[in-house]
């Protein structure tokens, strides 16, 4: 079941949270949902499930609205926030409640409860969890309905390291099933070993989306020649980008140290060096986002 994003906005007062956002996140692989803190996700996830009107655009899932799904939580699940237990409720009386909403089976519970980590802890009150526990719980709510869709927000939240390469484990395999995921983070490296495709949005706005690798379109390489006149002049003539470091060093745009050498060697220039520039993908995520994360 594809989820598309089609010019989402939302106002609140004289400030945009979010504007004509368009994305999709397609089944069977991980979207990651990045941005800083205050570019607009939780409120874009929190629209797509119809919990706040859009000010306008639309979010489908299979081409239908959230609103008009015949039974939602079997087809979207989401964990927006850990907040939101009956303090009162063990784990299991949390489960057990939302799967009586939903209709599913006392056996369901125990199901999720064990996909999730949660039967670890199940008899316990919920307001003496950790943040890590209630992420889990959170997540187990949500698979109850064993949904094709999945809205996480942030969920590494509270999650010591451990917790956190479970679950990327986890989402991965809810993906190679054939389910769509959208999970969000305002830290790339955090998603970076469990996306495939990745929407990152800054101040509300889409600012790039496609597969995960393309976030290194920056590449750049350094290029060492003693004829970098030369070799410049031939990259420039070919519609290359070049910038001049030192007198005897270039540097190179989009290409690759392969294809620099190519270059090099198609043009009779003799090169000293040649270093591949590459960002972190973090830093290029950091570029992307201006700089705050
Ligand atoms: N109910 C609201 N009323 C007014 N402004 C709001 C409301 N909800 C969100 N905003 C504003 O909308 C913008 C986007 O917030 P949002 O929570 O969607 O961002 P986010 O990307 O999820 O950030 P974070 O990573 O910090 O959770 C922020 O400037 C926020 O202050």
């Amino acid at each position: 079941m594809n989820v598309e994003v089609r010019g989402l906005t939302k106002t609140f007062g004289p400030a945009s949270a979010v504007t004509d956002l368009s994305f999709e996140a397609r089944a069977g692989i991980v979207t990651g949902f990045l941005g800083p803190n205050g570019a607009g996700k939780t409120t874009t996830m929190r629209m797509m499930l119809g919990l706040v009107a859009p000010t306008s655009g639309t979010a489908t899932f299979g081409g239908r609205r959230y609103a008009d799904l015949s039974h939602p939580s079997a087809s979207v699940g989401a964990v927006l926030d850990s907040a939101g237990f009956h303090p009162a409720h063990t784990a299991r009386d949390h489960l057990r409640v939302y799967a009586r909403m939903g209709r599913y089976g006392p056996a369901r519970v125990e199901q999720v409860a064990d996909l999730t980590g949660v039967s670890a802890f199940a008899d316990r009150l919920t307001r003496t969890l950790s943040t890590g526990m209630r992420q889990r719980l959170s997540l187990a709510t949500a698979l109850l309905g064993d949904p094709q869709v999945l809205l996480l927000d942030e969920p590494s939240n509270g999650l010591d390291p451990q917790g956190i390469a479970w679950l990327r484990h986890f989402v991965r395999e809810l993906a190679a099933a054939g389910r769509t995921i959208l999970v969000s983070s305002h830290v790339l490296g955090e998603i970076e070993n469990t996306a495939d495709h990745v929407v990152v949005i800054r101040d509300g706005r889409l600012v790039t989306t496609g597969p995960i690798t393309g976030l290194y379109a920056t590449a750049t390489v350094l290029a060492r020649s003693p004829q970098a006149d030369l070799f410049a002049a031939k990259l420039g003539q070919s519609g290359i980008r070049v910038e001049r470091r030192q007198p005897d060093l270039l540097r190179v745009h989009r290409l690759s140290t392969a294809e620099v050498a190519a270059a090099a060697a198609s043009h009779g220039v003799m090169l000293h060096e040649i270093t591949p520039e590459r960002p972190t993908l973090e830093q290029a995520f950091l570029d992307l986002t201006g700089g705050s994360g």
